[in-house]
């Protein structure tokens, strides 16, 4: 015979007692309800109803637990990402693609992704288990106009706190981390709107690696090797006491493939992108909340840095980033935030930068990106062209080369024309005679410049086009249109404007 006790453990398994009780639950409310309604309450003594309320309250009680509630907002005090809400994010989106779906999600599918992707709604209840423990996420304030209202509520039973601290939101982060280090996973390219924007990112998809990169081929080796170097050097980064980051400066004119490098660099290392455009409106308190909401393993660009902005430190703080703000990012104690970091800043003219920022430790890789030479040349041809080995153009086209200049990206365009591969090289042979003229006239603009007793050259006309205001980068290409055989100058017309300048 079986007491009543032993067929109720017996019974246990197939049941859960808590649910069963919460099933209960509406009955009881509606005994109450029944009791406190205003018929009920004025035919029994209020003593009597006090009494049965509070016998109700005490039963619940004994059955349910306290709760406690985590709050995971998406961006802390700093108004900077929070590492633990993205990985939640992560880790709810897997949980509902996987297993048991809430009563409300998203689906959506963008462009040429060949799934749909699931995600989480607003006030929706998800359920997960961990080591038997009952988590009840939710999410709040995704509508809201602010979005560092954003958050995650997680409830769980009271006394499972360590266990969720120590254990399970470790693991969830772990595995967030490990997953943007995956080889697979695709390399990001962030953006921002504005200096107070947040980094919005698109899926970074530039096929651009080393092998297809034209440049001297003992400094892109010697850019392999070191970033080779700086990737398996984090025990001696971390015994050294040194942040674990690396500055490199690529410098050289519009078109040498600066832009073309760092996405080789991106897609070499597997690292993230941060395109970090700088205007006079970025305060030095942006640019540190900036660097802080940069994850690990990624680069943050600066491009153009002598165009973004005056560097000075007359300025104050407030109206906008001053040199020293910037340095503080580049190797001040911020830069210390975060493991495996990469600068890279471009510019034109290294000339033009403040030596401060050029320092080893702050930029210590130099590399110069230079018009197309011979090597790149051919390079180029056998990337657009798939030419393997010589071809009867070659010769004339390398003569040419040793009297122009030409950057990468005009010899690429040259070669993206149409045409068999004889058309499209005798495309490049006229398009490099071209500019051998335009470098012959140029010289008789300067020549007849020079007789006419102006005093300006064709680096003064550079001169007085940034006098105007031009930007460094308008300046070099009007130099180059100058430079260009297809500009029709009026050399007449030019000199009487030049000498009514004062020049
Ligand atoms: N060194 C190079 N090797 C191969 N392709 C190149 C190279 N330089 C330029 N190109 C080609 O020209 C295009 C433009 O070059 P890229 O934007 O990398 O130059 P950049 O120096 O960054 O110019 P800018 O300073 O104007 O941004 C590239 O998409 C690529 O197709």
């Amino acid at each position: 015979m079986f007491t009543f006790r032993e067929m109720f453990a017996s019974l246990a398994p197939f049941f859960n007692f808590r649910e069963m009780l919460a099933s209960l639950a509406p009955f009881f409310t509606a005994a109450v309800v029944i009791v406190l309604s205003p018929f009920v309450k004025e035919h029994i003594p209020s003593a009597v109803s006090d009494y049965l309320v509070s016998m109700y309250e005490k039963w619940v009680s004994r059955f349910s637990t306290p709760q406690v509630t985590l709050v995971i907002e998406e961006k802390g005090d700093l108004k900077v990402r929070n590492q633990i809400y993205d990985a939640a994010r992560a880790h709810l989106r897997t949980l509902i693609t996987k297993s048991t779906k809430p009563k409300r999600f998203k689906v959506s599918k963008v462009g040429r992704q060949n799934e749909s992707a699931i995600d989480i709604v607003e006030n929706e209840d998800v359920i997960d288990i961990f080591e038997g423990i009952r988590l009840n996420w939710k999410l709040d304030g995704e509508d809201s106009d602010n979005d560092s209202d954003t958050y995650f509520e997680l409830s769980f039973d009271k006394g499972f706190e360590n266990k969720v601290l120590e254990s399970y939101i470790p693991g969830i982060v772990d595995r967030y981390e490990s997953s943007q280090n995956d080889d697979n996973v695709a390399v990001k390219l962030y953006s921002r709107d504005g200096s107070y924007g947040d980094w919005s990112h698109v899926i970074f998809k530039h096929p651009f690696t080393f092998e297809k990169l034209a440049m001297d081929s003992k400094q892109k080796e010697m850019l392999i090797k070191d970033l080779n170097r700086f990737i398996g050097r984090k025990d001696l980064y971390e015994n050294v006491g040194k942040a674990w980051k690396r500055g490199y400066l690529l410098y050289g004119p519009p078109g040498t493939g600066k832009s073309s490098l760092i996405a080789a660099m991106a897609n070499y290392l597997k690292f993230n992108i941060y395109d970090l455009k700088l205007s006079g409106r970025c305060t030095d308190e942006d640019l540190r909340s900036i660097l802080l909401s940069t994850t690990n393993r990624s680069i943050l660009v600066i491009e153009d840095i002598d165009c973004g902005a005056e560097l000075d430190d007359q300025r104050t703080e407030s109206d906008s980033f001053t040199l020293s703000g910037l340095l503080n990012i580049i190797d001040g104690l911020w830069s210390n935030c975060g493991q495996e970091r990469i600068i890279v800043l471009t510019t034109y003219d290294k000339d033009k930068l403040d030596p401060a920022l050029l320092r080893p430790g702050r930029m210590d890789v130099h590399v110069h990106m230079s018009y197309c030479t011979i090597d790149g040349f051919e390079l180029l041809a056998s990337n657009y062209l798939q030419i393997e080995g010589d071809h009867h153009l070659y010769r004339q086209i390398k003569g040419l080369l040793k009297n122009v200049e030409v950057t990468p990206a005009e010899i690429a365009g040259e070669l993206l024309k149409s045409g068999g591969t004889d058309v499209v090289l005798r495309g490049v042979v006229e398009f490099l005679e071209q500019r051998e003229l335009g470098k012959a006239k140029a010289a008789e603009l300067k020549e007849l410049l020079k007789r006419a007793d102006i005093d300006v050259d064709a680096e003064g006309i550079v001169k007085f086009l940034k006098q105007k205001k031009l930007e460094n980068v308008k300046a070099a290409k009007a130099e180059q249109l100058l430079n260009s055989g297809d500009t029709d100058v009026d050399v007449e017309g030019l000199c009487q404007n030049f000498q009514a300048k004062k020049i």
